[in-house]
């Protein structure tokens, strides 16, 4: 099925058509075939899948920022999918293929001047890639490689671990609330359980862009490293989660998790009404226009 299609089969049954996102059966661990690598690849996401390790790389690749549009979202959620479903994999690695941005969050042009529908079918298209990735069987890394403001800050804060590159001009945060809006319950419960509620309090009021240092120091990300050396410890990373056994983390990542992904199933519809009918305010319009503007005159 084409990336649209998709995206309105999810705007009406609000989850992707291709397996579920919920109970399912522990992974298994992979089985011992000769050393393979695997690619495939959308518009949108290249994911690269080494057998032998049971570990996948998914690289962003939607120039110029990897912002979260709705093809983005969707070709997202279904490569999440296809490596969920394959015993191979058991960890996989998130990062960018986009020089210096890991990804600017939620396209703001899919919010701005839409029809009541459209919003309908991007917020769900949200929801779905966050409840996929934060229900994730596999283990998660964030190999941040970039600038990583609000929904990208979220994609970091939703994997298990988050490894950042040294770069005195790469920033993270849920910065919201500069642009004149509100992160959503589910982003603030995300970003409370990794940072905790003091820090995740004044940053969230403030919509701080963390620079890497300050980020590390909050506990945003768990750990700095040179640029050149992201991929190598993402990869050690990897190697000391899954040395673990599976069903035994699986387990405690769903208790640690499950309150905060229980919250969102049990009030999706209303999530998605909140959301419509806060961004359709011509205040809230006003304030992501004036946003847009400034983006690009700082360009000129
Ligand atoms: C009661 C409560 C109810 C609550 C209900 C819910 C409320 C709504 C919740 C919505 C949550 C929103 C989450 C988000 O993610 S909003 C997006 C936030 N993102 C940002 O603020 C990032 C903005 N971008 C930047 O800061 C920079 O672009 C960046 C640092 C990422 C890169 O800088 P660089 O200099 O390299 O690139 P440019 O700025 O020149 O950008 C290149 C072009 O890309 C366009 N652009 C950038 N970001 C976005 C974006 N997020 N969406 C769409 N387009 C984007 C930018 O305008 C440039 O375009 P042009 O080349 O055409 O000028």
């Amino acid at each position: 099925m084409a990336a649209p299609a998709l995206a309105r089969c999810m705007a009406r049954t609000g989850v992707l058509p291709l397996g579920q996102a919920w109970g399912r059966a522990p992974r298994l661990p992979p089985s011992p075939l000769p050393a393979q690598r695997r690619a495939f690849s959308n518009n949108k996401v290249l994911v690269e899948l080494d057998e032998s390790a049971g570990v996948a790389t998914m690289k962003f690749k939607s120039p110029p920022v990897n912002s979260l549009s709705l093809d983005f979202l969707t070709e997202f959620c279904i490569s999440l999918e296809k490596l969920e479903n394959d015993r191979a994999c058991r960890g996989v690695i998130l990062t960018s293929a986009v020089p210096k941005i890991f990804s600017s969050g939620l396209d703001i042009t899919e919010m701005c001047g839409k029809s009541t529908e459209h919003y309908a079918e991007f917020w769900r298209a949200v929801q779905e890639m966050w409840l996929r990735l934060y229900s994730s069987n596999m283990v998660t890394v964030a190999a941040v490689n970039g600038s990583s403001p609000a929904g990208g800050c979220l994609i970091a804060l939703t994997c298990d671990y988050r490894i950042m590159a040294e770069n005195p001009k790469f920033s993270i945060g849920l910065n919201e609330a500069q642009l004149g809006i509100v992160a959503p319950f589910w982003f603030k419960d995300t970003f409370v359980n990794v940072v905790g509620h003091r820090v995740a309090e004044s940053s969230l009021q403030l919509g701080s862009l963390h620079s890497a240092p300050e980020a590390h120091r909050i506990g945003l990300v768990d750990e700095l490293v040179p640029e050149e050396k992201l991929k190598d410890r993402a990869t050690a990373v990897m190697q000391q989660w899954l040395a673990l056994p599976d069903h035994a983390r699986q387990l405690t990542k769903t208790m640690m998790r499950k309150a905060v992904l229980d919250r969102l199933v049990a009030h999706r519809e209303e999530d998605v009404q909140n959301f419509i009918s806060f961004i359709s305010k011509e205040s809230i319009q006003k304030s992501l226009r004036m946003y847009m503007e400034m983006l690009k005159k700082k360009k000129s």
